[in-house]
């Protein structure tokens, strides 16, 4: 037998950090949502007792270190699963991106296993299994757009945001999600994104709203590292971005944009620059 399954990127509307916690992780507010650029991942059952992993991308670990293995490992293990899965990832989205492929791979195979070996595991279940793993894989599991709050994995799902386009471009450098964590300083944070304001910009589908709520405190520790992400901000709202913001711990920069005749010059512009550049649909 062989499952299917799409692992779609996310972008954060709003991130928000609050303090640092006992254990080195940071109290979050975020707003996630997800884009058509996915991965898709392929399993299929194998007879020896083994995970076997492969990808067309060069650039991804295949072995203990890719969140997908790590997934199905994890399930192998807490239900004493004696069987094998060979897993092919068909990568698409930027890797160290802000844009949560490797998580988002994960819980697609999370997801996955539980449909090919038959296990019934509820998805309040497969989202604790997801945290694990990492904060941002629960929101994987589930998808569409949530308010994420704890470190990332605590849940409150909203309605979608009004349809738009998003431009993402990623730059060629290596940002480390750990390392920009690491340099926040909770008190020193000049302005703080509203969770509130998104998420009432969400609910009333103002387009405008969600264009003037976006925020993300992370955005000045990595344009500080990598000033090229502040100035390919400032790029795509001249090429005419209704609203511009980094992902997560960058350094992918997404523009949204309500006029699909814009598209066109923004991602023309960019590819100017950027050699990853794509323009695609919020997944509603
Ligand atoms: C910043 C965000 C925003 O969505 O996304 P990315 O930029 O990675 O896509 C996430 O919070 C990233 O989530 P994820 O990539 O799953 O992080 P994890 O593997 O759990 O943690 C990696 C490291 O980041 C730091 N970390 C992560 C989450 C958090 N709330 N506080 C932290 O301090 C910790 O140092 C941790 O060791
Ligand atoms: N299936 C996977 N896809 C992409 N990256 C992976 C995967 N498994 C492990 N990794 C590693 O995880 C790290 C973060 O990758 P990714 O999830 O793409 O970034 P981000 O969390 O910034 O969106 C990279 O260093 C990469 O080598």
């Amino acid at each position: 037998m062989k499952i299917y399954e799409k692992a779609p990127a996310k972008i954060n509307l709003m991130l928000d950090v609050l303090h640092k916690r006992s254990d080195g992780y940071h109290e979050v507010e975020m707003i996630m949502t997800m884009v058509d650029l996915a991965d898709r991942i392929e399993m299929s059952e194998i007879k020896r007792d083994t995970i076997m992993i492969s990808s067309q991308a060069g650039y991804i670990p295949l072995d203990e270190k890719n969140l997908a293995f790590q997934a199905a490992k994890l399930v192998k293990e807490r239900y004493d699963v004696k069987k094998g899965v060979y897993i092919h990832l068909d990568k698409k989205i930027p890797v160290a991106a802000g844009l949560a492929g490797g998580s988002s791979d994960a819980a697609a195979t999370l997801r996955g296993l539980n449909k090919l070996w038959g296990l019934g595991i509820s998805d309040e279940e497969l989202r604790l299994l997801g945290a694990e793993l990492g904060s941002d894989v629960p929101f994987c599991i589930t998808g569409g757009t949530a308010l994420a709050t704890g470190r990332g994995e605590q849940l409150h799902q909203l309605p979608n945001p009004p349809q738009c386009w998003v431009v993402l471009a990623k730059p060629p450098i290596n940002v480390s999600t750990a390392e920009v964590y690491g340099r926040v300083r909770s008190d020193q944070i000049q302005k703080h994104p509203s969770a509130k304001r998104m998420e009432d910009a969400i609910r009333n589908q103002s387009f405008a709203g969600v264009c003037k709520e976006l925020g993300n405190v992370l955005e000045d520790v990595t344009v500080k590292l990598h000033p090229e992400v502040g100035q390919l901000k400032e790029a795509m709202l001249k090429l005419g971005a209704d609203g511009v913001l980094m992902s997560g711990s960058g350094p992918t920069v997404f523009g949204l944009v309500s006029k699909e005749s814009k598209v066109p010059r923004i991602y023309n512009g960019l590819r100017g620059f950027c050699k990853e550049v794509y323009a695609v649909r919020l997944l509603t």
